[in-house]
């Protein structure tokens, strides 16, 4: 097959969908990559790198998406290239589809066949291709409230671990998935005073199970989720229905009632997030502020950390890009239930029945997808 590897275009975006180690994977199956010049230069693999792993350097994204069979990507299409995509050319990246009506409209005018990291679901349940970047977000939530909760960014003015004699910052983290458990990790670690919500008791259970009485685990209802948030220092928004929009489980409201110089992170933003007054930001303007409640909800976190991110998502993609490559997609999808669930669109049906019920459109069962 020819794959096809474009540079990033969002904003500070600076992963790329595959390290020179995929391609020499890739390669050495028989297939050939094509990737764009300089691709890989935020994570420090110049183009002879990539040539010398087996790629065929090309020079515009254009030509890329021309010549490749399969897309693979790191964030959503970008609307420049939406229309580079045509019928039958497979999408392999993060879509976060819910949320993005004007995404779905494109993808569903190109015709393209587009495969969402975020919802292929692994061997034994879980969010395989998920995971890594929940697990370098969830660590970077709780350096971004730090930052957001100094002064001079408009926060409370207060260190998350105190000192001897000056109480901790409260930090509640609502839902203990893959992003929870990361945000807990780092908090506890620099000595905050921790609660964690989910509404999942086998979570907090295993939460429980791991830090004692170093966290507090809290059953999440609407209740607890105000209990906690109006006395909040920093508030980690980090809940998921897969492929769904996010609940808003904060209301404005609620907002208005908090301390004055609190923090928000909404890492679920991707999914179009769980406080009601988060939109998302760019890592280039990531703060705003709403009734002196500091919001920060940058939509592709792991993107300002991309050596990190692009080996641990490349870990994680790796042998479903593979299989995508052998198989072709109707084998592969045929063959791995799990992937198959990463169907989102394919030749301007929705495949996927939660992004279907957001956006209003008929929902065409991955399973009839694969006999079109
Ligand atoms: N902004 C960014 O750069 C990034 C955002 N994300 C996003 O972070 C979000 C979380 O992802 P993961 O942790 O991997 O998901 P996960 O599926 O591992 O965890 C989500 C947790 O939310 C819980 N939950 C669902 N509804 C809830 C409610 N009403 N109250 C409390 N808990 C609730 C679930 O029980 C589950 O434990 C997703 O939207 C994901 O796309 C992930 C990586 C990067
Ligand atoms: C998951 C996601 O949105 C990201 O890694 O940017
Ligand atoms: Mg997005």
């Amino acid at each position: 097959m020819l794959i096809g590897v474009p540079r990033e275009i969002k904003n500070n975006e600076f992963r790329v969908g595959m390290t020179p180690g995929s391609v020499r994977e890739l390669s050495a199956h028989g297939h050939r990559v094509l990737i764009e010049a300089h691709a890989g230069a935020g994570i420090g693999c110049d183009d002879p790198h990539y040539h010398a792993a087996g790629a065929e350097i090309v020079d515009s994204a254009a030509e890329v998406f021309a010549r490749a069979e399969m897309i693979v990507k790191v964030k959503e299409p970008q609307p420049a290239e939406c229309a580079l995509l045509r019928p039958g050319q497979v999408l392999f990246t993060y879509l976060h589809l819910a949320p993005d009506p004007e995404q779905t409209r494109a993808l569903l005018a190109s015709g393209c066949t587009a495969i969402a990291y975020e919802t292929v679901v692994g061997a034994h349940g879980g969010l395989p291709l998920l995971a890594p970047m929940s697990e370098v977000a969830g660590r970077m939530a709780i350096q971004a409230g730090a930052h957001c909760l100094e002064k001079e960014n408009g926060g409370l003015g207060m260190l998350l671990g105190g000192v001897p004699g000056v109480a901790a910052a409260k930090v509640v983290i609502i839902g203990g998935g893959v992003v929870g458990a990361n945000a807990v990790r780092i908090a506890v670690g620099m000595g905050a005073n921790v609660f964690v919500l989910d509404r999942s008791i086998e979570r907090l259970k295993q939460l429980d199970e791991q830090y004692g009485a170093q966290i507090a685990t809290v059953f999440s209802t609407r209740e607890s989720v105000e209990a906690h948030v109006l006395d909040a220092d920093l508030v980690v928004g980090a809940v998921l229905v897969p492929g769904a929009a996010a609940p808003k489980l904060v209301s404005r409201a609620q907002v208005t009632q908090m301390k004055k110089g609190s923090v928000l992170v909404d890492v679920a933003i991707d999914q179009g997030g769980c406080f009601e007054t988060s939109h998302p930001t760019t890592h280039a303007d990531p703060i705003y502020v709403v009734d002196e409640v500091i919001h920060y909800c940058v939509a592709n976190m792991p993107g300002a950390v991309p050596r990190t991110s692009t080996f641990a998502l490349n870990n994680a993609t790796l042998p479903y890009t593979l299989a995508l490559a052998d198989k072709g997609w109707r084998r592969a999808l045929g063959d791995d239930a799990g992937l198959r669930a990463g169907l989102n669109v394919h030749a301007g049906h929705v495949t996927y029945a939660a992004v279907a019920e957001a956006l209003g459109y008929a929902h065409l069962p991955a399973e009839e997808a694969l006999r079109h």
